[in-house]
């Protein structure tokens, strides 16, 4: 009996000093033991200066896809070019490889990702790796592995060693039964995709460290982004990237959505920008920790008018996927982000005609160096 006493008592002290306060904030250790393959002793990035370690040490997830290395490129401004480590399963090209540290890292490797954290002393996590929509159809195992084990992975090395977490959610996390103009932050959200499915998980499971072990965690759900410097992954929101593409190569589109399908989307550098900002923001201001962010909403007839703007010998011509449409159909077609824009002050700064003079004067730009040279 005594023991029994004595563990009970070391339990209820245990729930009572407990940081949250909503219970047990033991974090989900996992038992593995120790693993040979080390990060290289004398790489560049280990020696930090004293002025440097006041800052996040910060380790990006699926670095080298449509966002990592814009947002690479924007943490390193703020913090310092070796406090932000790019990481991958894929070959990074020079450019890319040369301007700041970049590490292989495996989502589905535990051992190998909490080495990364423990040799580089991370504090904070962005977790990009993912499968997107319309690739995650095409390879269903797959999503399930990238987009949920190793979500757990990435889960329970931030709880272990104190990180603050973001993952990005996505337009795709909502279904045919959410409200879809608009789509608020709380409402059902029964998606169709396994991509969907796997990202109404990151959300919940989030939250649920977050509650129940105190992790910081936070998700925004990003709109379709576009960006002119990096290609889009598989997604169904691509056609927004392609077309400024084949405006300028070809002076032809062919677009895999039908006409009048509405869907919000995003320039990238707002899409960066709300993330550092709701990474900086203080805990206080966070009501939630999932938000909606929204800019602005469009369907492919009115994204290729603005186009024709400046290239008017765009054609368009239709011919219409059906996965791709059937995703879109069930996505929210405009995103109600109030809840951001009055807990910290998110705002963007790109609409539709600014969107597109930007995507222009940079693409533009690129193609003229191209013929230069
Ligand atoms: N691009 C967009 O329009 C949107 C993106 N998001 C989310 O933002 C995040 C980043 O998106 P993108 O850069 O567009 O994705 P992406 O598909 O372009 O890049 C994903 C990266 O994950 C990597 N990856 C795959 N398996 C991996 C593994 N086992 N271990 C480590 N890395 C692995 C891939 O090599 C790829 O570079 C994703 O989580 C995505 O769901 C959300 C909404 C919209
Ligand atoms: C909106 C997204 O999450 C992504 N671009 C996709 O289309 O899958």
């Amino acid at each position: 009996m005594p023991i029994v006493k004595n563990l009970s008592r070391a339990v209820s002290q245990l729930l009572q000093s407990s940081g949250c306060g909503c219970g047990i904030s033991i974090v989900p250790v996992r038992c593995i033991g120790v693993s040979p393959r080390q990060v290289a002793s004398d790489a560049s990035f280990h020696s930090v200066s004293f002025a440097e370690s006041d800052h996040p040490r910060v380790l990006i997830t699926g670095g080298l896809g449509q966002l990592g290395v814009g947002l690479a490129k924007l943490l390193r401004k703020r913090f310092g070019k070796n406090n932000v480590i790019l990481s991958d399963i894929r070959k990074p090209a020079d450019n890319v490889f040369y301007s700041g540290p970049f590490i292989y890292a495996d989502i589905l490797d535990y051992k190998n990702l909490r080495e990364i954290v423990v040799n580089n002393r991370i504090t904070w996590l962005f977790h990009y790796s993912a499968l997107l929509s319309a690739v995650g159809e095409a390879n269903v195992p797959l999503a399930r592995a990238v987009n949920i084990t190793g979500l757990h992975n990435v889960l329970d090395i931030a709880a272990e060693h104190n990180l603050r977490l973001f993952v990005p959610s996505t337009i795709g996390a909502f279904g045919p039964t959410s409200p879809r103009d608009p789509t608020p932050d709380l409402c059902i959200q029964r998606p169709r995709t396994i991509y969907g499915v796997s990202k109404v998980h990151a959300e919940l499971m989030g939250e649920y460290y977050h509650y129940r072990y105190g992790l910081d965690f936070r998700c925004l759900r990003y709109p379709g982004i576009i960006s002119a410097d990096s290609q889009p992954g598989g997604g169904t929101t691509d056609y927004a990237v392609q077309i400024f593409h084949d405006a300028i190569k070809t002076g032809k589109f062919q677009c895999n959505l039908k006409p009048d399908t509405r869907l919000p989307m995003m320039y990238i550098d707002d899409c960066l920008k709300a993330t550092l900002e709701v990474m900086e923001a203080p805990a206080e201001a966070l009501s939630m920790r999932t938000y909606n962010i929204s800019a602005m909403s469009f369907t492919p007839e009115e994204l290729a008018q603005e186009v024709q703007k400046h290239v008017p010998e765009l054609q368009v011509t239709y011919d219409v996927d059906g996965v791709r449409q059937a995703i879109a159909d069930s996505w929210p077609m405009n995103f109600d982000d109030r809840n951001a824009r009055r807990d910290w002050g998110w705002k963007h700064d790109y609409d539709l005609p600014e969107l597109v003079t930007t995507m222009f004067s940079f693409l533009g730009s690129d193609s003229r160096i191209a013929q230069a040279n």
